[in-house]
């Protein structure tokens, strides 16, 4: 029978790129997002592509819906064998404006998302007594911290001690916890920061510019796009990565070298 994966956040941008990578190497996909009238229109177009999908609206910060995705996964499709905590939202904001809304918002969803995802995901691989991968979202900023993003590169910081924590714990199980850390990738949360990027530069700025000087460093010369993302990930799911875990892997073209 073909494996089946869970991908948080996966109507649109990275997510989708992720659960298409997937379809195509063969596993039933949940979908996952908080946007529901894009999911259902993501799950429909793939259908029609000859998928087996379902799409399961929720919010990752939500410990409940964690744990309905996951029981909802079984009933549809018998058993999990994936699960990616992809969901997440950026904040740009100066250091000395940063308030307790937005390290609240940010860190529900980039953190405490992933933990519950980890946790309902690694029971149901407990009671299957089967081996399981958790694949987490994290990114340069998990690795470098920037300026304007300090309550995004935290989050992501956060994000790979939790990959390192829970990789130790759910060894024992058989369970392996990486993470796919992306650089610069051109969807809505890049048009997202570009845009309050000019707006807190006083005019120095004009839109695109700050996509643009972000990209400018990298080594292969252009921005990411999902198949990138979808390739490292695909990898992280197949058996040729059992041997792994614990480890924050950047996929950047050559921008932030660790
Ligand atoms: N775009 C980039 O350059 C990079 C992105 N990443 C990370 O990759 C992941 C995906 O990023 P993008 O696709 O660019 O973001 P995006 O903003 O383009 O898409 C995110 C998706 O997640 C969904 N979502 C948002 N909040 C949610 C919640 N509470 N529960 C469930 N779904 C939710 C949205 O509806 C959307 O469909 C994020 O964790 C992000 O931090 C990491 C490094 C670079
Ligand atoms: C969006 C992101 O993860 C950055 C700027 O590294």
């Amino acid at each position: 029978m073909s494996k089946v994966a869970v991908v948080t956040g996966s109507a649109s941008g990275l997510g989708r790129g992720i659960a298409e990578q997937l379809i195509q190497d063969g596993f039933r996909v949940v979908l996952h997002d908080i946007n529901e009238v894009l999911l259902n229109q993501t799950v429909e177009e793939l259908k029609q592509q000859g998928a087996d999908v379902i799409g399961v609206p929720g919010d990752v910060s939500k410990r409940a819906d964690q744990f309905y995705v996951v029981e909802k996964a079984v009933e549809a499709f018998g058993q999990l064998d994936v699960f990616v905590n992809n969901a997440g939202i950026d904040a740009v904001t100066p250091f000395l404006e940063i308030n307790e809304a937005e390290l609240n918002r940010v860190f529900a969803i980039n953190v405490n998302g992933v933990v519950f995802g980890t946790q309902a995901a690694a029971q149901q691989f407990i009671k299957q007594q089967t081996k399981g991968k958790i694949i987490n979202a994290c990114s340069i900023a998990g690795h470098e911290s920037y300026e304007m993003l300090a309550t995004y590169s935290a989050s992501k910081h956060a994000v790979r001690s939790f990959t390192h924590a829970s990789s130790k714990e759910l060894a024992k199980y058989n369970i392996t916890v990486n993470a796919y850390c992306p650089g610069v990738a051109k969807t809505k949360m890049w048009d997202r920061i570009d845009e309050e990027m000019v707006r807190h530069s006083d005019g120095a700025l004009q839109i695109g510019e700050a996509f643009e000087q972000f990209s400018a460093g990298i080594s292969l010369g252009r921005y990411q796009i999902p198949e990138d993302v979808g390739n490292l990930v695909s990898f992280l799911a197949s058996d040729k990565a059992d041997y792994i875990t614990g480890q924050a892997i950047i996929t950047d073209g050559g921008l932030v070298y660790r």
